[in-house]
């Protein structure tokens, strides 16, 4: 067996026109949904991240706010920042890039976005309507995560689902989300014991653990359907004298051949992600005017 693999690339873009045909649906009501993105300090990765936020908040038709603020930023100015953002008309959604430095309590700061722009979906607020079956806004990388799989496989009612991985950003609301799409969903973690026999029960796996290669092809079920959050960056000497790429938290050569279905790194998730920010702005910008989430931006 040798995996499809499921681009994307391709679906972030098609979500990416949905959204900018959403912008020039409201354009038309003299409504122009913003987006504001706050980078604390000076991270590499978060640096792209950002750049290409701005960029694709723009090519959408939306207004991007860039606040970038230094390394050594006091928490209490950056909160402030956040309220003055909350109070802001222009604003339909706040994104506070993660991580932030040591010293910041990143919970106080997110628990200090406004609930209704919080397009991450971090708030403790809309992590508890999530857990509670109630509209709310859904985080970014899961959100893609599902309608990767809802595209691939339809209904994912009585699926049995594996996440690997128990972050606030990914793992946990993954598994909310699998568990309203009635699917029977363990979630497993570095203390997980006997790891592959739990993982090899998937129909359904999704990778994120931050680990590279940490899924070995023999923890996957004949026919799984695998979707790789992971992204770490490593040596890639075969490209060039102090040359990187990156890899997922899975073992892609040796998986492909088990699985029905697999997510590349890069070009799988990560591309999603940036997509359903986008989506997610819609969303919180016609709900603050009063009008219904866009069908085809939501779950
Ligand atoms: N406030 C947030 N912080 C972080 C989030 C998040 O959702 N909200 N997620 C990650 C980083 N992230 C977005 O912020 C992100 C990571 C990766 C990609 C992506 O497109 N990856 C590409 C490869 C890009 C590259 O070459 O480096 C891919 O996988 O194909 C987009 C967004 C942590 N922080
Ligand atoms: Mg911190």
């Amino acid at each position: 067996m040798t995996a499809a693999i499921i681009d994307g690339k391709a679906f972030a873009g098609e979500i990416r026109e949905r959204v900018a045909n959403q912008v020039a649906r409201l354009k038309e009501m003299d409504i122009v949904p913003g987006l504001a993105v706050v980078l604390v300090g000076d991270d590499p990765a978060s640096e792209i991240y950002v750049r290409n936020k701005n960029r694709q908040t723009e090519e959408a038709g939306m207004a991007s706010f860039e606040h970038r603020l230094g390394e050594d930023t006091e928490e209490q100015e950056l909160v402030e920042l956040v309220r003055r953002l909350n109070a802001d008309p222009q604003v339909h959604g706040i994104l506070v890039q993660l991580p932030l430095p040591d010293h910041i309590d990143e919970n106080l700061v997110i628990n200090a976005i406004d609930p209704a722009k919080d397009v991450d979906g971090f708030h403790v607020i809309n992590a508890g309507r999530l857990a509670t079956g109630q509209s709310a806004m859904v985080p970014c990388t899961p959100l893609g995560c599902l309608l990767m799989l809802r595209d691939r496989l339809g209904d994912l009612s009585g699926r049995e689902a594996v996440v690997i991985g128990r972050s606030n950003i990914v793992g946990k609301p993954m598994a909310q989300l699998l568990l309203r799409e009635n699917c029977t969903v363990t979630v497993c973690h570095s203390r997980t014991r006997d790891i592959a026999d739990v993982v090899r029960r998937g129909e359904i796996v999704v990778a994120a653990v931050g680990r590279r290669d940490f899924v070995p092809a023999d923890w996957i079920r004949r026919g799984a359907t695998v979707i790789d959050v992971g992204i770490n960056r490593i040596d890639a000497p075969e490209k060039g004298e102090g040359k990187t790429r990156l890899v997922g938290d899975v073992q892609f050569d040796a998986v492909k051949d088990v699985a029905d279905a697999i997510t590349p790194v890069p070009g799988g998730v990560g591309p999603m992600t940036i997509a359903c920010l986008l989506a997610n702005t819609v969303t919180a910008c016609c709900l603050s005017h009063g009008l219904p989430a866009p069908q085809d931006l939501t779950v």
